[in-house]
């Protein structure tokens, strides 16, 4: 991938990262409003979502933010630098999901009822705030709008496929 300085190279940009805290973490930014995602490892490893609504801006040359929430009430705001393979992340997890992230684990488009019912039946507070680095070993650009990228569940095997080329989307 070659230098990022502005939004519109931001976009379509397919990141694959370990948090300091080892969870591993894939990113596709859709489009200028949507992200598609999968986590691999971690509390919520196996979950993924399509079509997430977000807010993207370009702070200065080559430094993003997304930020967005979540139908089980997660707030999210990452900040990337992807020419220094580095990244910020916050995720505000309400306690529900830090005591029972098993009910967030599966492809949540298939579950919106069931998020925002355990949303609802649940605790929120006293949120479980996780500030990480990050560190992003793989970075493409797959084009916007690609369906392709995130199209299946995570499963064992398909990150080092995707890092070899094995696995790919263009
Ligand atoms: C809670 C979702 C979430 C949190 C942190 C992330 O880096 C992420 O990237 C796909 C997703």
């Amino acid at each position: 991938m070659d230098i990022i300085k502005d939004l519109d190279e931001f976009l379509g940009g397919h990141f694959l990262y370990t948090y300091d805290n080892g969870w591993n973490y894939e990113m596709y930014v859709k489009n200028e409003t949507t992200i598609d995602y999968r986590i691999h490892t971690g509390m919520v490893g196996g979950r993924w979502v399509r079509d997430q609504k977000v807010d993207i801006v370009k702070i200065v040359d080559g430094v993003f933010k997304i930020c967005w929430t979540e139908p089980t009430g997660t707030d999210v705001s990452l900040d990337f630098i992807p020419n220094e393979n580095k990244l910020h992340g916050v995720i505000f997890f309400p306690k529900w999901v830090h005591e029972r992230p098993d009910i967030t684990v599966c492809f949540q488009n298939d579950h919106i009822d069931l998020m925002k019912e355990s949303r609802e039946k649940y605790e929120t507070y006293p949120k479980y705030v996780v500030p990480e680095f990050g560190k992003i070993f793989f970075k493409k650009n797959e084009g916007q709008n690609n369906e392709k990228v995130i199209a299946e569940a995570p499963r064992e095997g398909m990150i080092d496929e995707m890092v070899s080329g094995e696995l790919s989307f263009s």
